[in-house]
């Protein structure tokens, strides 16, 4: 059987160690995501579902307990190790889609493939404009993202997401910052990602109605993963 894409155990993480005022706020999650695997987070404000994802993506690191990703174990990587890691094996989407509004959609999905010695120059563009393709953003490429509107700007932060063809996709409240309808869109824009290209997806989200459109849903609750139901 192929190794999941995350497999989390015993994972702690307090905020200022040391200090009088360290807290702990993840206390000892298990978390097995298999490869294609779409599964919401749920859970109060304040839980840990953010920290819980900066650790999932390498952003962060447990203050103790062990993480692989895609069979690779995490914990004794140096920074630069996890950063190649990240770069290849995870893709983000978050709330605020951080895109740089002075550049045109095209470049925006290019910019995670600069760098990688695997994509000449012409074969990233191509790359970038099939992905925006298939966000359905075609007649949008060459424009600036600053002057999208706020549900397309999300569909180019996917098509960026999946620009080194990650097993993993990140989602912290995506859909959180947007209307109803296209919240529903994006929220099926990664539907049909995950089942178009396999990647496993973590879904963040307060939004009821779309975790049960998902595979499986993880609760967390005071920093702990208190239930999974199949959705
Ligand atoms: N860098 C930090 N230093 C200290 N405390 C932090 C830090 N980051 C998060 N926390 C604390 O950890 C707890 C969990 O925060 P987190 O953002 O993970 O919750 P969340 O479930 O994602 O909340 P929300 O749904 O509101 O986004 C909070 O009490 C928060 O104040």
């Amino acid at each position: 059987m192929a190794d999941p894409v995350v497999r989390m155990r015993a994972v702690h993480k307090a905020f200022n160690v040391g200090l009088p005022n360290e807290t702990e706020v993840l206390h000892g999650i298990d978390l097995d995501l298999q490869p294609g695997q779409f599964c919401a987070v749920m859970g109060p404000s304040g839980s840990g579902k953010s920290t819980l994802l900066n650790i999932v993506g390498l952003l962060d690191r447990p203050t103790s307990g062990t993480l692989a990703i895609a069979g690779e174990e995490t914990t004794a990587l140096d920074d630069r190790a996890l950063t190649r890691l990240r770069g290849h094996a995870i893709g983000f989407v978050f709330q605020y889609h951080y895109l740089l509004s002075a550049f045109t959609a095209l470049e925006n999905v290019m910019m995670p493939m600069l760098g990688d010695a695997g994509f000449p120059n012409e074969a990233m563009r191509v790359r970038a404009a099939e992905l925006l393709d298939s966000v359905g953003l075609k007649k949008w490429q060459d424009n600036l993202t600053g002057h999208l509107s706020g549900g397309q700007q999300q569909r180019v932060a996917v098509a960026r997401a999946l620009a080194m063809n990650p097993a993993l996709l990140l989602a912290d409240e995506p859909t959180g910052n947007l209307d109803t309808k296209s919240a529903d869109a994006v929220f099926e824009l990664l539907r049909s990602v995950n089942r178009a290209h396999g990647m496993a997806i973590l879904f963040v989200t307060h939004n009821a109605a779309l975790s049960q459109r998902c595979d499986s849903i993880i609760q967390v609750v005071d920093g702990m993963v208190l239930d999974r139901e199949a959705a």
